[in-house]
């Protein structure tokens, strides 16, 4: 369960008990053909996979540079890539026989894709939610209960992400062996960050083939955001081997890299331990988590997944950030250049694409991963900017 010398069990031993059951029970699972054809029928029927690959030939226009192409995943069921591992990890509790479910989330967009899941296989659902983020994400709060969830308010600490997984992982240690913890992105003790990698690197496979297929030639770099790191593992993941491919993660640099109001673990952080495993994180000299900020729910998380820690080590993958001024006006220019209304976490990834293709001559691709749609960040968006 290590990458490198990141990852890795550090929680208690009953705990680690609990954690094995869940690794050995989805390394038997996954090998399954029952299972692996029940999740592609849902990818293809229920998600509506592959999502497309878009030439933004507008937004090329507008920059004057590289060529940007857009993977979809706004357009999966439920708005966003969570759908990808929602659903694995839903059938692997049904499989499992657990009877609860419990996800933490923040932007909302993970609780409605659990949510969306344990509805479709028929399991209790129970997201825990920080007061401050069910307030700026009402819309996927509503749609929460309207699926059949429980939602839990968190009223602890920050009231935001990093409180919800404390929050939603105190409940789980209560009956580990009937609950399945179904983390919402690629972080945690292991098995979480290898099993959400899993599942999220459909979103890699396709776009190596679509790419080929249309371009005859792979991408030269491409662009993720990255909160906890599960959409940006998902479409890198496949590109590892191949060096040509310049591998971009983009965080939250929020009011500003010199402000403590951003969520920038890779540019900013150092090593240590967060929610059972080892990783970078934004701490103090004592390793306490400091709070964190962004303008987007979904990237304001103190660490990031282990895998990122190794590959930013090894040099694979350069971390980059924007701040939520670049974030909204690449919200505004995504919008009303191409039609397309971004996730404010998605749009971290658009704003620094939008300034590589400067960059980067005509002569050269950008495939960007927008990991989600706008609608939860609509409202926020015209109230911020007075639209
Ligand atoms: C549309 C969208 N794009 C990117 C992210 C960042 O999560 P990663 O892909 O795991 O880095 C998110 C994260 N959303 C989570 C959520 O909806 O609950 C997040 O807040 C937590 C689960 C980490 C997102 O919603």
């Amino acid at each position: 369960g290590y990458f490198g010398e990141y990852g890795g069990q550090i929680i208690p031993p009953e705990l680690k008990v609990a954690m094995d059951k869940i690794s050995d029970a989805y390394e038997t699972v996954r090998q399954t053909r029952a299972f692996q054809d029940e999740l592609q029928e849902l990818y293809t029927h229920y998600v509506g996979r592959p999502s497309p690959i878009y030439f933004a030939k507008k937004l090329t226009e507008r920059q004057g540079g590289a060529r940007i192409f857009i993977k979809r995943e706004d357009l999966n069921h439920t708005g966003a890539h969570k759908i990808n591992h929602c659903l694995g990890q839903a059938l692997l509790a049904k499989f499992m026989g657990k009877t609860k479910v419990i996800a933490e989330t923040g932007a909302g967009q993970h609780g409605v894709a659990m949510a969306t899941a344990c509805a479709l296989v028929g399991l209790p659902c129970e997201i825990h939610m920080g007061v401050i983020d069910i307030e700026k994400e009402h819309p996927n709060v509503t749609k929460m209960k309207i699926l059949g969830a429980t939602l839990i308010p968190v009223t602890r600490g920050t009231q935001t992400l990093k409180d919800a997984v404390d929050s939603a992982f105190d409940e789980y240690v209560k009956d580990p062996d009937n609950f399945l913890y179904a983390i919402g992105s690629a972080v945690g003790p292991h098995p979480f960050p290898k099993m959400v990698r899993d599942f999220q690197m459909i979103i890699g496979k396709e776009s190596r083939e679509q790419f080929l297929a249309r371009e005859k030639k792979l991408p030269d770099m491409i662009v993720a955001c990255v909160g906890g790191g599960s959409n940006s593992i998902g479409m890198f993941t496949e590109f590892l081997p191949d060096e040509s491919v310049r591998l971009v993660g983009v965080e939250p640099a929020g009011k500003g890299l010199d402000t403590p109001d951003n969520a920038a673990t890779m540019t900013l952080g150092t090593k240590g331990t967060l929610h059972g495993y080892k990783c970078y994180a934004l701490q103090d000299k004592d390793g306490n988590t400091l709070p964190v900020y962004s303008i987007a729910s979904g990237l304001d998380y103190p660490g990031v997944g282990p895998q990122h820690c190794y590959l930013k080590d090894m040099g694979r993958v350069q971390y980059e950030s924007a701040t939520d001024q670049e974030c909204l006006d690449a919200f505004i220019t995504l919008s009303r250049v191409e039609g397309i209304i971004p996730a404010l976490e998605s749009a971290h990834a658009v704003a620094y694409a939008m300034r590589a293709a400067k960059e980067l001559g005509k002569d050269k691709t950008i495939l960007v991963n927008l990991s989600g749609r706008g609608d939860k960040d609509a409202d926020f968006v015209a109230d911020y900017l007075n639209l």
